[in-house]
């Protein structure tokens, strides 16, 4: 039996370039899902959905000053950083984002969940065997992520201690399964059936992880009853069709406002779309975005 020969780089030729390339992606990811109209409740280029405190330019601008970052996290994927060199690099992060925007919360779950993707898909670079970068992240240091240390008084804390929710580092540490098993089903399905449609096949996909996902946002904001009924009305929209129907954007705007009148933001799930749409970009490397 003869070796398998190495896997070419996915990514670019050199180091630097790769890292680069993930990193335009992974900001390229957020202005996408930034742009995808109606997302229930959420910020888009249209309106600020439930939010008082932000809205689509300033998210933009937040989402250009993490291209950047995002070169750091996946040059420390190339080099197998630990988890204590991640964790690091995230607070500084997650601090730069917050000072430059007087303390509102822009992309705190965002630049978790695409940083840890993007050092695994760094540290892809040099596997053998091709994996799913999520999986990647999972085996590499999802121990580390679960085992490590905390906030005791984050929205994420208060959601663990009164629903058991585990949030964003437990999906992580799961190796974002709602991304490969619900939000990429969606949008590359949806993407074929309405390959002329801009927003659909987006929207579908936040529509499908708003129905399966434990948000802590949404459980910060409505308590267990929000999250219920936003499971339920992403659950309705599914299942009268989703964007397949002629009038979706008539009932994804319905439902849209339903969310704005409770209060209701599903800013996890707008993490996990941008992480979707980040990783579907990724498995086509050779394409233009
Ligand atoms: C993982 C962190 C950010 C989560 O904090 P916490 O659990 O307290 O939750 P918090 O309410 O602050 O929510 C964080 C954000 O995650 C997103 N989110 C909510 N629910 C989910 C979900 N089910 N899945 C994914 N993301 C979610 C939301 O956007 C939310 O705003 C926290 O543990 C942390 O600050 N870690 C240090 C930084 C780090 O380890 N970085 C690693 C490299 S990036
Ligand atoms: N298009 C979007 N609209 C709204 N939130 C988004 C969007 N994209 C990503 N998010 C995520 O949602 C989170 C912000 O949500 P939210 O403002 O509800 O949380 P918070 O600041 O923790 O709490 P609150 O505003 O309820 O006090 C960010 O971490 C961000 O990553």
């Amino acid at each position: 039996m003869t070796a398998a020969a190495p896997a070419p780089p996915a990514f670019g030729t050199s180091r630097p370039e790769a890292s680069r390339m993930i990193a335009d992606r992974a900001a390229d990811a957020l202005l996408k899902e930034l742009d995808a109209w109606r997302k229930p409740g959420l910020v888009s280029r249209i309106d600020s959905g439930s939010h008082n405190d932000m809205d689509a330019d300033l998210l933009a601008t937040s989402a250009e000053t993490l291209r950047s970052f995002f070169v750091e996290f996946a040059a420390a994927g190339q080099h197998d950083a630990p988890m204590e060199e991640l964790r690091e690099l995230g607070l500084r992060v997650e601090a730069a984002m917050l000072a430059a925007r007087g303390g509102v919360n822009m992309h705190r779950g965002a630049i978790f969940g695409l940083g840890l993707l993007c050092a695994a898909a760094g540290y892809m670079q040099s596997a053998i065997v091709p994996s799913r970068v999520a999986e990647v992240l999972r085996r590499r240091w999802g121990h580390a992520i679960m085992r490590g240390p905390s906030p005791l008084f984050s929205h994420g804390a208060a959601a663990l201690r009164q629903h058991g929710a585990g949030g964003a580092r437990a999906e992580a540490a799961a190796g974002f399964c709602s991304v490969h098993e619900i939000g990429l089903p969606a949008l590359q399905r949806d993407r074929l059936l309405r390959p002329d449609d801009r927003d659909a096949a987006a929207v579908q996909a936040c529509f499908a992880l708003i129905a399966t996902v434990q948000d802590t946002n949404l459980l910060h904001r409505g308590g267990a009853e929000g999250q219920q009924i936003a499971a339920a009305m992403a659950e309705a929209f599914l299942g009268r069709g989703g964007v397949g129907m002629m009038d979706w954007r008539e009932r994804a705007a319905a439902a849209h406002a339903a969310f704005v009148a409770l209060g209701l933001s599903p800013g996890g799930c707008a993490d996990l779309l941008a992480m979707t749409l980040f990783v579907d970009s990724i498995s086509r490397p050779g394409e233009r975005q």
